[in-house]
């Protein structure tokens, strides 16, 4: 920061450990030198990934977001000599459309993050389709989240990253490739899940350390208190809509071998996905219900366009902007007050599909005890954990026309694809009742 500029009045008392004492800036946002940001940009430039490099930092506005690091134990913060474990996981939407408003059926089948695979295949975005599917991550029901986070560790896509002491050693960068293998995965994660034995390598430890890692975020993610205030967005009393997306590979599976859908153990109400779960089902309408809500505060706006502050389209995100988010009546009044509430509805939902998840864990003592902080067991090793929540920031008013138009190419592509399929299978079911026609042929 420019220290001439450095004013000790927007800084204060944070805490103190035995060594250090902490300061928080008063704002989130903070002011930068000019040339320490251009400085920093082209230090940086080397590292992004190329996909990433068609946007540039803004280096003229000097300002600049100050969080903490969420790769690092946020429970414990002054234990930064431990090693420490961060698993970054972008779970995107975990549930099918229930509104009425939907007319594509497929969208009443399959998830969105599964029928959008194929057309970030067939873009260049990935190289090929993940089985993850978000809906086994959300199902609460430990096997189904077992194949989640194994197909996450599978395919990484931006949905999965690994952080040893800060530094990414798992993930991918964009569609030219991983940042490391799974047996690199496995020597790194090693020495945590196995501390004092001699496992051997070869694919056997790399299978039982990667079971051991997917055993410990499943814990992780299924814990949790019922505090806080995501409660009052309940949304009656169950979960709605379909519970299984018919392109999961799991529940493929099972339906291959007779069993119709997997068993739906369902979310514990105090963990962070249930919570995350809540938020996004305050999408309600679905973007086909919404976006003609979206056009009537539009054409609001353009009629008395001073009203655009009152309306709080960019915000501030206070107390009465939440307690609008509380009504969740669908029953559309032709009021400009109702579009709104859904759209802004709408909005949060949007962030939270798109927010991640960050676990970090660090390896603890065996006289530490589970009341002093959470403690995570895996078979060899006890962890010491938080979670948080990243990337909160509102998704825009103006992306929604956005958000209609790649819904509609989403569904459309994975039914072109899904028909071509039928459509290439088709000339061989024929080929094979002909070839059993000729067999019948009297002789
Ligand atoms: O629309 P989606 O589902 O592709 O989500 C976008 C993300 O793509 P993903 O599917 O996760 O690979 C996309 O992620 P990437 O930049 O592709 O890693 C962004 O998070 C984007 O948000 P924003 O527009 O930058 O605020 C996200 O856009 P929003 O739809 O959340 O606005
Ligand atoms: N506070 C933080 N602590 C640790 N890592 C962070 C933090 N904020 C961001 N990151 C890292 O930087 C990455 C990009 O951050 P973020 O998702 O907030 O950017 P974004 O531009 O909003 O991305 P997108 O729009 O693609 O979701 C994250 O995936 C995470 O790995």
């Amino acid at each position: 920061m420019d220290e001439e500029k450095i004013d000790e009045n927007e800084w204060g008392y944070h805490g103190e450990g035995n060594k250090s004492l902490v300061v928080a800036h008063a704002q989130e946002v903070v002011q930068l030198p000019l040339d320490f940001v251009k400085q920093l940009c082209l230090k940086v430039q080397s590292e992004r990934p190329e996909s990433r490099c068609d946007k540039d930092l803004d280096t003229l506005s000097g300002y600049a977001l100050c969080l903490p690091n969420l790769a690092r134990l946020q429970t414990y913060h002054f234990a930064e000599h431990r090693p420490i474990l961060c698993v970054e996981i972008k779970p995107k939407c975990g549930f099918i459309p229930f509104s009425s408003d939907v007319t594509h059926e497929m969208k009443h089948k399959v998830c969105r993050y599964c029928m959008h695979q194929h057309l970030k295949v067939a873009t260049g975005k990935w190289k090929q389709i993940s089985k993850y599917c978000p809906l086994d991550l959300y199902s609460g029901n430990k096997q189904r989240m077992h194949f989640a986070l194994k197909s996450l560790l599978q395919e990484a896509q931006n949905n999965l990253k690994i952080f040893k002491n800060g530094e990414l050693i798992y993930g991918c960068t964009d569609a030219r490739g991983p940042v490391a293998d799974r047996r690199e995965l496995a020597r790194h994660l090693k020495p945590f899940f196995f501390p004092s034995n001699g496992l051997a390598g070869g694919p056997n430890c790399t299978r039982a350390v990667i079971r051991e890692l997917v055993r410990v975020i499943t814990r992780v993610l299924l814990s949790g208190s019922d505090k806080g205030r995501v409660g009052a967005l309940r949304l009656g009393p169950g979960p709605q809509g379909p519970r299984v997306c018919e392109a999961s590979p799991f529940s493929r599976t099972l339906r291959r071998q007779g069993k119709n859908s997997p068993e739906c153990s369902g979310l514990p109400k105090g963990c962070l996905l249930y919570k995350t779960l809540q938020v996004q089902m305050l999408d309600l309408l679905d973007i086909e219900g919404l976006y003609p809500l979206y056009r009537r505060v539009e054409r609001y706006l353009e009629e008395f366009p001073e009203e655009r502050k009152t309306l709080q389209i960019d915000g501030p995100y206070d107390e009465a902007f939440y307690q609008k988010l509380l009504d969740l009546s669908t029953e559309d009044d032709g009021t400009v007050a109702f579009a709104l509430t859904k759209v802004q509805q709408y909005r949060v939902a949007m962030t939270a599909k798109d927010c991640s998840i960050m676990i970090a864990l660090s390896p603890c003592l065996q006289d530490t005890r589970s009341d002093q902080r959470p403690i995570v067991p895996s078979s060899r090793s006890r962890f010491t954990f938080s979670v948080s929540v990243l990337d909160l920031d509102l998704k825009p008013y103006e992306s929604i026309p956005h958000q209609y138009k790649l819904d509609g190419k989403i569904v459309n592509y994975y039914s072109k694809t899904l028909h071509a399929k039928d459509a290439a299978v088709m000339p061989t079911r024929f080929k094979e009742s002909e070839d059993c026609t000729l067999v019948l042929h009297k002789v």
